[in-house]
């Protein structure tokens, strides 16, 4: 997936969250964006999944040489945020069932090997309303690698992770962030440091 921003500005009435962004993220490639509390970071996130548009200036969607219309975009990519909510009232084997009738697994992640990946198989049916904070994380985070995706949004990957979590969230993105479009919003260098490209948010204000 290529992403490209021409002169890109975002406004939430009359305040100016980002101003200027010129930038190009390219197919395979890792992106962090960092900035402070605030500073638009989640919002960048949102244009680029197609989910927000701009203010100002252009975000255009290819894939493959072929442009997307931005309404085809989700088809492509998988996101994890704090703010996108799991069905709570569904058990785990129902909600890995209802996010594979909207997406693809990758090669053999099959119910079993999920549950393996997760590393709490016994939890298989409970409702996620009764996760814990880091098994909720831990879903969103292998539900969106396991995706079949060529782009791959996380936003604050490893909040309310432990460090054992920080561990394993490494180890999914070693195993099945490569050859696909990283793009990870946070202020922890663990959650990004592997990345090729730095956007500072606070670049963009003027
Ligand atoms: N829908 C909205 N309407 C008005 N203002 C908004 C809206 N969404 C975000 N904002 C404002 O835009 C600014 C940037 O918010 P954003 O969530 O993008 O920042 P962030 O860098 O992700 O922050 P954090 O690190 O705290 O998650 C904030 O001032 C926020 O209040």
């Amino acid at each position: 997936m290529k992403i490209e921003l021409d002169s890109v500005g975002k406004r939430y009435k009359t305040e100016w969250i980002i101003r200027g962004l010129s930038l190009e993220v390219a197919p395979g490639q890792r992106y962090a964006i960092t900035g402070p509390n605030g500073s638009g970071k989640s919002t960048l996130m949102k244009m680029l999944s197609g989910f927000l548009s701009p203010s100002k200036g252009q975000v255009s969607f290819s894939l493959d040489g072929r442009q997307l219309g931005v309404h085809e975009v989700y088809r492509h990519l998988s996101f994890a945020a704090p703010y996108i909510e799991l069905i709570e009232e569904l058990t785990l084997t129902e909600a890995i069932r209802f996010h594979r009738q909207f997406k693809a697994t990758k090669p053999g992640m099959d119910d079993e090997a999920i549950y393996q990946l997760l590393g709490f198989r016994k939890a298989r049916s409970k409702q996620v309303r009764n996760f814990s904070s880091g098994m909720k994380q831990r879903l969103r985070l292998a539900l969106a690698l396991v995706t079949e995706s060529p782009l791959l949004l996380l936003d604050e990957p490893t909040t309310n992770l432990d460090e054992e979590g920080i561990g394993w969230y490494r180890g999914l993105i070693a195993r099945f962030g490569t050859g696909r479009t990283l793009v990870i919003a946070s202020n922890a260098a663990v959650d990004f440091d592997f990345c090729e490209h730095k956007v500072y948010i606070p670049d963009y204000k003027q």
